[in-house]
């Protein structure tokens, strides 16, 4: 379904925003970039849309080479970018509706479609107003309706679901988890819950590279320790054979069991600190692969990848 080989995107000739990325999705499959501002995500997706060329490296998507026949491709995609926002004076029924008839669909299918999407995405009681005065987080789903309705082969959402409400955020996971199967859907977010809930895969990216690449158990695994610790209060890192990230003002510490774990909280109260004692999550993994996102000192050993 997509098939990348070394693919490298400098935008000014000097700085690589992206580097090397091999990169292979089976159809059906949703998959999540997951990584800090400026990783490379949404360009990552912007080559894979077509939207822009790459620097370097090969793309076949959908049995085309994206590179030569780029109007190949784009028919059977759909695309929601970061920055999308719709025309202020439509309703989303007609943005939906007028959006699929563009894409080919009868006036009866299109009807069909665009009451199936907003409906799924809790937009059908306010189909018939006008975008300007809808919240943003309307006009988000708005959006994310569209690309939903189209029944796309491969559905490329960028941060669909950034400035939503807990409820509506909720609505567009529901509606991409029905897409799985069908469409192959590459999401990016900053939300790392929703890569564990929708993702068969997620690529941690960081500084234009993958980091790691797998699915939620395996990164989970990849990670040593069923623990963390973290740790509040302490000048110093007192973890020696424990490894560890530093996170603003606390440390992340990864341990296997909960003895070591009260070692540490016994420890760090000894100094006149706090700990906090939790089984680890994709978060931890992510930040520990990346090494802590805002880290400002060297952390502990790596665990090998
Ligand atoms: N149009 C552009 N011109 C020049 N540099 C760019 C452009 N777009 C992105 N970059 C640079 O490329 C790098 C990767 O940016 P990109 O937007 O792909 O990251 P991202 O992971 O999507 O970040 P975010 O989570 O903040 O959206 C950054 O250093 C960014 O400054």
């Amino acid at each position: 379904m997509i098939k990348a080989e070394g693919l490298g995107k400098t935008y000014d000739g000097v700085k690589w925003a992206l580097r090397n990325i091999d990169l292979s999705v089976n159809r059906g499959k949703v998959v999540t970039l997951l990584g800090p501002n400026g990783a490379g995500k949404t360009t990552l997706v912007r080559i894979l849309t077509t939207e822009l060329e790459p620097t370097t490296g090969k793309l076949t998507i959908l049995g085309e080479d994206a590179l030569r026949n780029p109007e190949r491709v784009r028919p059977r995609i759909a695309s929601i970018p970061q920055e999308a926002k719709p025309i202020y004076f439509v309703t989303p029924y007609e943005l939906v509706f007028s959006y699929l008839v563009f894409r080919g669909f009868s006036i009866n299918d299109a009807k069909v479609e665009a009451r199936r999407a907003l409906e799924e995405l809790d937009l059908w009681n306010v189909r018939n107003k006008i975008m300007n005065n809808l919240s943003g987080g309307y006009k988000r789903r708005a959006l994310v309706a569209m690309a939903l309705a189209s029944n796309a082969e491969l559905v490329f959402m960028d941060e669909p679901t950034t400035g939503l409400d807990v409820f509506s955020r909720r609505s567009v996971w529901d509606a991409l988890a029905r897409l799985k199967g069908n469409s192959t859907v590459i999401l990016t977010t900053h939300y790392i819950e929703e890569a564990e809930f929708l993702s068969d895969e997620v690529f941690i990216m960081n500084n234009g590279v993958v980091v790691s690449r797998g699915t939620v158990s395996e990164l989970l695994n990849k990670v040593n320790g069923e623990y963390v610790v973290e740790v509040y209060g302490i000048s110093k890192p007192i973890f020696e054979g424990y490894s560890y990230v530093k996170l603003n003002n606390r440390y992340l510490v990864y341990v296997d069991t909960s003895e070591d774990s009260s070692l540490i909280a016994s420890e760090c109260a000894r100094m006149g600190g706090k700990a906090l004692m939790r089984r680890k999550t994709l978060e931890d993994v992510v930040i520990r692969l990346i090494g802590g996102w805002y880290e400002d000192e060297s952390s502990g050993d790596l665990d090998s990848d």
